[in-house]
């Protein structure tokens, strides 16, 4: 990026969230006067906390695959812009995990490391922070098979899981162009919650179970042309995203003809719909579960109710909704939410969060 490119991604940032928290004219051209001095003599420039703040919602409130947008202003942000060593980014996400699991009262909370400069960049190579290994055996894959080639890399580092299906993967980061560094994470650090139903008295006997926290750790934030490269955030969960794609999918956990058999449902035949119904089960199991142990989680009819009051209050504030209508419908009965018979313009507006290429 240029360094006028870089003034012209950074103006339209602070011009739009200097607006939004008030600022009077002045105060905003002073800022810009600076920022354009600071791109001048060193090519870049560093963001105030409140502009890291503000920025970070922004992103999340952008976020067009995301159902959860209502709460965007809520998240709270921890500045660990000082971190330089591999120690101090590890010891920073094991507050983070604390922080934001809360005893399963969870709070949306980012954590954003240095941003990307000539001669820095920090990344977490984790997809997410808490996530079980994969492992391919001869009797067939243990563990989750999406995590697979992760946990190849974490063993070519050195670590070694104990080879269960519930392993929760190492946390593996790297600064500049060093080798990456892996850590443990304290298992105490790691709240999860194990899968029973409240009718069905065999199903914790699959010993399933999930971590409580989703943290994704492998996208960019970007903020005024500014590229912070680790900077993990979690919400709480969707239950479909456990019941209907880690569980259900044949390429992950692929537990419905299980479900199915103990069930004692029909399964030679599609038209018994038997793979619906031990979906709706699971789904309503995680769910169940989640309630029962008093870990935060929102079912898919919430969460689009709350999708409808963040689309209200977006028009109230004079703002366009941005969306991706094939990520915001939910993957069970994606026809009872209001999502699906409309349309969202799929526009990508900063600031945002953005894949980046794998490390390994
Ligand atoms: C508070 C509760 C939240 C809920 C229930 C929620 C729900 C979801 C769901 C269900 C998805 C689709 C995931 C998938 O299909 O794999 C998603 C995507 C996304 N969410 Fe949220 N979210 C929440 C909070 C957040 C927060 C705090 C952030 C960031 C600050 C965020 C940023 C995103 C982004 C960037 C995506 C797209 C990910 C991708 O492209 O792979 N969400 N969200
Ligand atoms: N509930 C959540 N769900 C997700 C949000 C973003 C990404 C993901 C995982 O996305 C993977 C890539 C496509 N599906 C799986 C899950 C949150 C995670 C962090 C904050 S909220």
């Amino acid at each position: 990026m240029t360094q006028d490119e870089l003034y012209n991604e950074a103006k339209a940032f602070i011009v739009t969230c200097y607006q939004e928290l008030q600022h009077d004219a002045d105060t905003t051209a002073r800022r810009l006067v600076e920022i354009r001095q600071c791109i001048e003599l060193d090519g870049t420039y560093e963001h105030t906390y409140e502009e890291l703040e503000y920025g970070a919602k922004m992103a999340w409130r952008n976020s067009n695959r995301c159902i959860g947008r209502l709460f965007w202003q809520t998240l709270k942000v921890l500045d660990k812009r000082d971190c330089r060593s591999e120690r101090e980014v590890a010891e920073a996400v094991y507050q983070h995990i604390q922080y934001a699991t809360n005893h399963g009262k969870i709070r949306p909370t980012i954590t954003i490391f240095p941003a990307k400069t000539k001669n820095n960049k920090v990344r977490i190579w984790n997809h997410q922070l808490l996530r079980y290994a994969g492992y391919e055996t001869a009797e067939g894959c243990v563990g989750d098979p999406h995590s697979i080639p992760f946990t190849a890399v974490c063993r070519q580092l050195g670590w070694h899981g104990q080879g269960t299906h519930f392993d929760i993967l190492p946390l593996v980061i790297q600064v500049a162009d060093r080798p990456p560094m892996w850590f443990e994470i304290p298992p105490e650090l790691v709240l999860e919650v194990p899968i029973s139903h409240p009718e069905y008295a065999w199903f914790a006997d699959l010993h399933l179970k999930w971590y409580a926290t989703p943290l994704i750790s492998d996208m960019a934030l970007e903020i005024g042309g500014i590229r912070y490269t680790a900077a993990p955030f979690n919400g709480w969960y969707m239950e479909t995203e456990i019941g209907a794609r880690n569980f259900a999918d044949e390429k992950r956990y692929h537990m419905l003809p299980k479900i199915a058999d103990l069930m004692g449902l029909n399964t030679q035949t599609e038209t018994s719909l038997w793979r619906d119904k031990a979906l709706v089960e699971l789904n309503l199991a995680v769910l169940h579960s989640f309630q029962q142990q008093g870990v935060s989680m929102v079912d898919h009819h919430t969460a689009a109710k709350q999708f409808m009051r963040f689309e209200q209050q977006e028009a109230a504030n004079g703002r366009d909704v941005t969306g991706n209508w094939a990520w915001l419908i939910p993957p069970v009965s994606p026809a009872t939410t209001h999502i699906f018979h409309q349309r969202y313009d799929n526009t990508v507006v900063k600031p945002n969060y953005f894949y980046q290429r794998l490390p390994y």
